[in-house]
């Protein structure tokens, strides 16, 4: 172990940023306000949309921001200078966030988050916004998805085991339970957040009773609500009937909840085990399944006529088995100037994908009043107001003539003001309501774009003054720097 103290997370950021944020200093520019929009540019697992978490992780993490001394011991050792370490001493997060709120739908390219601070600590702060909005949001993702499967179905969160370590396998359940999975069995993400904690038994118990009556019954003898799993020996020769059997014994002594299937041909052994426990009358109890589930053997389970009805989904929600990372970025849009002046910022690239959109902006739901469905999302210059609009016409910013004209309509803002000049002046919302809100925007999709194979692309289109805008910067940048990107 490491002679410093692990008392902070004010280096839990990328080197560069450090150095980024010394030569600012160095030349006196690192107070000038800069400002810095998160989003991603590609929807994960070919979803047709995303479910943002990770705000209550950042909202912590920025009020706690401060380097201690055993972080400028540490920089010191590796030989930054007196002066500027004296200067991170004092940094404290004092600048301005505006977030979606946790729940939210959110899709590429649009900012999920817009940070409006001094340079120097907008800078250093990149890596862990990044580090935690990519995983959380990419799991809430990942669980919605298989969640949109199983409609009203349980899906409970198994995957602490195979999370990548410990602080994944809790804020991973915390980000699946606001996908909307149902319960997890991480007794720690229940204490933490109040999701709800629920679970079976392993194999371990009947190995260690070695027969599956005296497990289960031994088992039932102290716990009430009893699923008992089946798969250890034979599933329907012995698992299940031994199930029956101590359900019939113990009766109304405990709370025969069902059976869990771990092995095997799934779709097969639920059929035959639900006829045996509705033979034997116990037409209420339910089949749980495990192994390596997700979307895919969901689906294929459910074509096949599968008799399951609880589903315990681990490995392959908690690390995002298809897809490894969301790809999050955090880009300069905007700049003080000598004069105060907030100037626009912009990246180039020969993707027009990857060429950002300068300047400060909002973003809105265009929500038909009549559907009650969501048109596309609108982003706006900050001094815009599509809600003013009677009229809106949206176009896609790539491919400019897939337009529409948009009436009746309602432009819901989708940030918060989370910080402003570093006080705190949002209450972060329980875990219930984040769920629910994610749940109730959901609604707003038409089913085409919830599907979870070929979903329809959601519009997020520019306004076109925020087109324009981003137009008269790429010239300006192409006169100024002479280069050569090709306008496709
Ligand atoms: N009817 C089915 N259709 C499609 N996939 C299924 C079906 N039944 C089971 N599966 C999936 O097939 C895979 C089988 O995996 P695997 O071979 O590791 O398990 P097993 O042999 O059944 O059991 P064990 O985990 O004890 O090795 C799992 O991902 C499971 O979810
Ligand atoms: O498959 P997952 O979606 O990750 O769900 C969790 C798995 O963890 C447990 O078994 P474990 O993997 O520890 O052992 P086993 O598969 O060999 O029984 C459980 O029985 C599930 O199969
Ligand atoms: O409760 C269960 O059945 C459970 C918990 C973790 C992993 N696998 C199964």
């Amino acid at each position: 172990m490491s002679r410093y103290e692990d008392d902070s997370l004010a280096l839990h950021t990328d080197l560069y940023q450090i150095n980024m944020a010394e030569t600012y200093w160095h030349d006196g520019i690192h107070t000038k306000k800069a400002v810095f929009e998160l989003y991603f540019r590609k929807l994960p697992f070919g979803n047709g949309y995303g479910i943002f978490a990770g705000l209550e992780k950042i909202v912590d993490y920025l009020e706690k921001f401060h380097f201690t001394e055993s972080d400028i011991g540490y920089l010191r050792d590796l030989g930054y200078q007196e002066d500027f370490l004296s200067y991170l001493k004092d940094m404290r997060f004092t600048g301005t966030l505006k977030s979606m709120n946790e729940g939210e739908l959110v899709f590429a390219n649009e900012p999920i988050l817009r940070v409006e601070a001094p340079l120097a600590e907008a800078q250093i702060i990149e890596t862990a916004l990044l580090n935690i909005v990519n995983y959380q949001t990419l799991i809430a993702t990942k669980a919605s998805r298989i969640k949109q499967v199983l409609g009203e179905e349980t899906a409970m969160e198994f995957g602490s085991r195979r999370a990548h370590e410990m602080d994944a396998a809790v804020w991973g359940t915390r980000a699946a339970y606001i996908g909307g999975f149902d319960a997890t069995s991480n007794v720690r993400a229940g204490k933490l957040f109040g999701i709800p904690v629920s679970g079976t038994h392993a194999h371990a118990l009947v190995q260690t009773y070695q027969d599956e009556y005296t497990a289960f019954h031994k088992y039932a003898e102290r716990h009430r609500d009893c699923v008992f799993l089946v798969d250890t020996y034979d599933t329907l020769k012995s698992g299940v009937p031994s199930a029956i059997q101590v359900a019939r014994e113990l009766g109304d002594q405990i709370n025969f909840i069902g059976i869990r299937l771990d092995s095997g041909d799934m779709a097969y052994l639920s059929k035959e085990a639900r006829k045996m426990l509705d033979d034997a009358g116990f037409e209420d109890a339910h089949i749980v399944a495990s192994n390596d589930l997700d979307e895919y053997t969901i689906m294929n389970l459910k074509a096949e006529g599968a008799k399951i009805d609880i589903w315990g989904i681990g490995t392959k929600v908690i690390t995002a088995y298809d897809q490894a990372a969301l790809g999050a970025v955090y880009k300069l849009v905007s700049i003080e100037d000598d004069s105060g002046i907030m100037k626009d910022r912009i990246k180039l690239s020969a993707n027009p994908e990857k060429v950002t959109t300068p300047g400060l902006k909002r973003v809105y739901r265009i929500v038909n009043k009549i559907s009650g469905k969501a048109e596309g999302d609108y982003i706006a210059l900050d001094n815009e107001e599509p809600q003013m609009e009677e009229k809106l016409k949206m176009f896609h910013p790539v491919h400019t003539f897939i337009s529409k004209f948009v009436t009746d309509f309602e432009a819901r803002e989708l940030h918060d003001y989370i910080f402003v000049n570093g006080v705190r002046v949002y209450d972060l919302p329980d875990i219930e309501t984040i769920r629910r809100l994610a749940k109730e925007n959901l609604k707003l999709l038409w089913n085409e774009y919830k599907r979870a194979l070929n979903p329809e692309e959601y519009p997020v289109d520019l306004s076109q003054n925020c087109w324009d805008n981003k137009m008269k910067n790429i010239e300006a940048a192409k006169i100024q720097h002479h280069c050569l990107v090709q306008k496709r």
